[in-house]
């Protein structure tokens, strides 16, 4: 039976299934819908399909199967709806005004000649343009969401996709839905699968198969591989579809669907093989193709998303044409870093001075070493060199936190190797997680940076993307110092960049291991050097600056960790909260990120009136909370204002710019529900505002994982432990969660894992070849 009338009032609506229950008012006066509508809105006129059920608490009710949604035609309908609040920036008063003018027209005015709304008073040309934006941006969501709710989409997966393709998503869910998987976060190849069935896509097709294969490739680059081995990423690929699959005559017939339950080992094994055999068919499409590069390392087939494969190699190329020896008269070489270090007040260790003149020597040169072995004090002394010669140098380090920290140790301005680069937003659309990885710098092999030498800092944090890029910009000519600490855990982003030069063996490396500080008798830096030797810390509370609190619970470690945060520490130590940083080695479990950061939200940054509010899904993002960008955004906007003649408030801008990246930490300062938007001022002061369609790109801070602390120091450092992967928990971590603290650390929970994690000196393994091909191109060359 089919009813229709306007959408009088929203009763319910949940923004994660679509399921809303409305006042309606129809020829049959005012009636209750029930049913999944997203894009339900106020003054929308629905006709829905459906029946009418008796609901033992609400009486009778109108449940519809589905419902098409139309614009509303006349001016009381217009105006419910554009005051409804559902578009940006107009209310309920603005609303009335618009309509009065324009009457049953508006809607078309919005459309065609939305320059016309600033006819009315109160709305600029501008804001008439965003009202059209925004006008448009919702009609088209509710057509995309209806679309995709009859694919069991739920609206906050329909907002995602709608970002990410606009109104392509027809044709992309048409032709290829496993693009879902590649280009969303959120949309794995499962969630894909299961749309691809839905719209009826084979579970034989070879298109599956291929878009498996490239999935599970992708998605070893989140575990930091450049390639898979073929064996592995076939294994891989069998287990995704096979999971997936659950129609029994579907996928491989007889063969090999089923093959877990086969009753004999035999033939198990030989439908396991049979599957391979397809997915090894189309590893030749795909290397036909160009998506793909199968190569041979150590006599093992290996398999690479072809853009990785160039990464490499042209990277290798890059970097070996680089690798220039500027020979110098050493006594004066001498002579002059003895100058240097008479103006400095300051004697080079022989380590020391092999570093500085490999810096000076050398095309490329590599500096690492743990804390307090004078990684600082040696580039101090190469930028003094440097600049009495009259070069000029750059300085940078992979995340804004860790170039803050060089521009301070160092007196000279360093930038992210982003900003180096002048990025300038992403590709277009079509390019993303191709070679570029979204990225677009102005500064590159067209235009390369102009200086002489070039210092990185922290450079086992820099990913083989970066460094591409990096190495891209870099003339011929120029030197290249890559500073870092070599035990630190690898780069969030796949590669193992510094690791593979140092092993490549074809730049002079200096490994500096004498300890400077730590006559101020810290036991950080003296813990952390005994964690890299695998030697057992002493769990003794002797220290000034390193504890151990034993507890048994999930529930007792966060509460030690709350009255840490909250009590002790600030208390005692006079840090503020803001200053602690709680390192958790893993997301998931009680003590992990995310049970945590709800817990301190709830105690550090408690609910009040004059804090507003948005909630997303089960997160409430709340004014004063900490919090952190999740991933590179190449494309948000950024300003630093200045501070107001009368130093209260915001003034001028005195930067801006575009990129806000992964790691990066701040607080929000503001919620507008009726801009929909969220504000983040950054720690180094850029300002930067979320629409709340953005911000599956934020998340809690007040814990972090101890893989994003990386290049970050706080004052003092949490670290809860308490069981966890064994394979994960490894010296590593606990190496790099240590000597992320300033001035103190305290390790709650499980106190004994420390040891263990110092003895499972197993690292995970990183599938990447940038050491090969380096080597390669070296034994080529002489
Ligand atoms: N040759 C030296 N003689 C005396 N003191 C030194 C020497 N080299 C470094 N130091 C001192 O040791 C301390 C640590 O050095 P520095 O900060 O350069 O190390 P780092 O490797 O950069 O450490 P971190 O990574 O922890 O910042 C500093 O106080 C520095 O002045």
């Amino acid at each position: 039976m089919i009813r229709e009338g306007y959408i009088e009032k929203i009763v319910y609506k949940s923004d994660e299934t679509g399921y809303c229950v409305m006042s309606v008012e129809g020829e049959e006066g005012e009636e209750i819908f029930v049913g999944t509508l997203p894009g339900a809105g106020e003054g929308l006129y629905v006709i829905a399909e459906g029946e009418y059920v008796n609901h033992p608490q609400y009486d009778i009710q109108f449940k519809f199967s589905s419902c098409e949604i139309q614009m509303p035609k006349d001016t009381l309908g217009i105006e419910r709806y554009l005051g409804s609040g559902i578009i940006k920036g107009i209310g309920a008063v603005l609303a009335k005004k618009i309509v009065k003018k324009f009457k049953d027209d508006t809607l078309r005015i919005i459309e065609e000649e939305p320059e016309r709304l600033a006819e009315i008073s109160g709305i600029s040309e501008r804001k008439a343009q965003a009202i059209a934006t925004s006008y448009m941006e919702k009609k088209e969501f509710q057509e995309v969401a209806i679309f995709l709710a009859q694919y069991g989409i739920s609206v906050n997966l329909a907002i995602r996709i709608f970002n990410t393709y606009g109104n392509k998503v027809y044709d992309i869910l048409r032709g290829n839905p496993y693009k879902l998987a590649e280009d969303i976060s959120g949309i794995g190849f499962r969630i894909a699968d299961d749309i691809a069935k839905r719209m009826g896509i084979a579970q034989d097709s070879e298109f599956r198969l291929r878009s498996a294969v490239l999935y599970v490739l992708n998605m070893a680059g989140g575990e930091g591989h450049m390639y898979l081995p073929k064996q592995l990423l076939l294994r891989r690929c069998v287990e995704l579809t096979r999971d997936t699959a659950t129609d029994v005559e579907g996928i491989y017939g007889q063969s090999a669907l089923g093959y877990a339950e086969y009753a004999d080992a035999t033939s198990a094994e030989s439908a396991y093989e049979q599957t391979v055999s397809l997915f090894e068919q189309q590893l030749m499409e795909l290397l036909i193709a160009g998506k793909i590069m199968i190569k041979q390392i150590d006599e093992e087939d290996v398999v690479y998303l072809a853009s990785n494969y160039y990464v490499e190699l042209n990277s290798a190329r890059l970097l070996t044409d680089l690798q220039l020896r500027y020979d110098m008269e050493q006594d004066e070489l001498e002579r002059e870093i003895q100058k240097i270090e008479k103006e400095e007040k300051l004697t080079l260790d022989e380590l020391q001075r092999a570093a500085v003149k490999s810096a000076i020597e050398a095309g490329v040169a590599v500096i690492t070493g743990g804390p307090g072995t004078g990684k600082t004090t040696i580039i101090n002394v190469i930028i003094k060199y440097f600049s009495k010669k009259g070069m000029e140098i750059k300085l940078c380090a992979p995340t804004g936190r860790a170039a803050k920290r060089m521009t301070e140790s160092t007196g000279w301005p360093a930038q992210t190797i982003h900003r180096l680069l002048e990025i300038s937003g992403a590709m277009d659309e079509d390019s993303k997680n191709q070679d570029d990885h979204g990225m677009h710098f102005s500064r590159n092999a067209d235009n390369p940076l102009e200086c002489d030498a070039i210092i990185v800092d922290e450079m086992s944090m820099v990913d083989a993307y970066i460094f591409y890029s990096l190495v891209q910009a870099v003339p011929y000519g120029t030197r290249l110092i890559f500073v870092g600490d070599v035990n630190q855990l690898p780069s969030v982003g796949a590669g193992n960049v510094l690791k593979d030069i140092i092993n490549s063996g074809c730049f002079p490396v200096t490994t500096l291991n004498k300890i400077f500080r730590q006559e101020d008798g810290s036991d950080i830096v003296f813990n952390a050097h005994k964690i890299q030797r695998g030697e057992h810390l002493i769990l003794t509370n002797k220290s000034k600056d390193f504890f151990f609190i034993p507890q048994r619970t999930a529930s007792q470690i966060i509460e030690e960790v709350q009255t840490l945060t909250m009590k002790n520490l600030p208390n005692y130590y006079g840090f503020s909260p803001q200053e602690i940083q709680i390192l958790c080695p893993m997301r998931k479990y009680e003590v992990g990120v995310e049970n945590m950061n709800q817990k301190l939200q709830n105690r550090l940054n408690p609910k009040a009136k004059d804090k507003p509010e948005h909630v997303r899904g089960d997160v409430t993002f709340r004014k004063g909370d900490k919090v952190m960008q999740i991933k590179n955004n190449y494309q948000q906007e950024w300003k630093i204002y200045g501070v107001s003649k009368t130093g209260t408030g915001r003034g001028y801008v005195l930067d801006e710019g575009v990129g806000v990246f992964n790691g990066d930490m701040g607080v929000i300062t503001d919620i507008s529900d009726y801009d929909e938007e969220l504000t983040i001022l950054f720690d180094d002061g850029r300002e930067s505002v979320y629409n709340y369609k953005e911000l599956d790109q934020i998340e809690h801070a007040f814990a972090v994982t101890i893989h994003k602390s990386q290049g970050s120091e706080y004052p003092a450092v949490i670290i809860p432990l308490l069981g966890g992967n064994r394979k994960l928990m490894n010296r590593n971590l606990i190496y790099t969660a240590i000597t992320r603290a300033r001035q103190l650390v305290i390790i709650v929970g499980d106190v004994n894992l420390v040891n263990q994690m110092v003895d499972n000196s197993e690292e995970q393994k990183r599938y990447t070849s940038l050491a090969l091909r380096l080597e390669e191109l070296n034994e080529s060359m002489e």
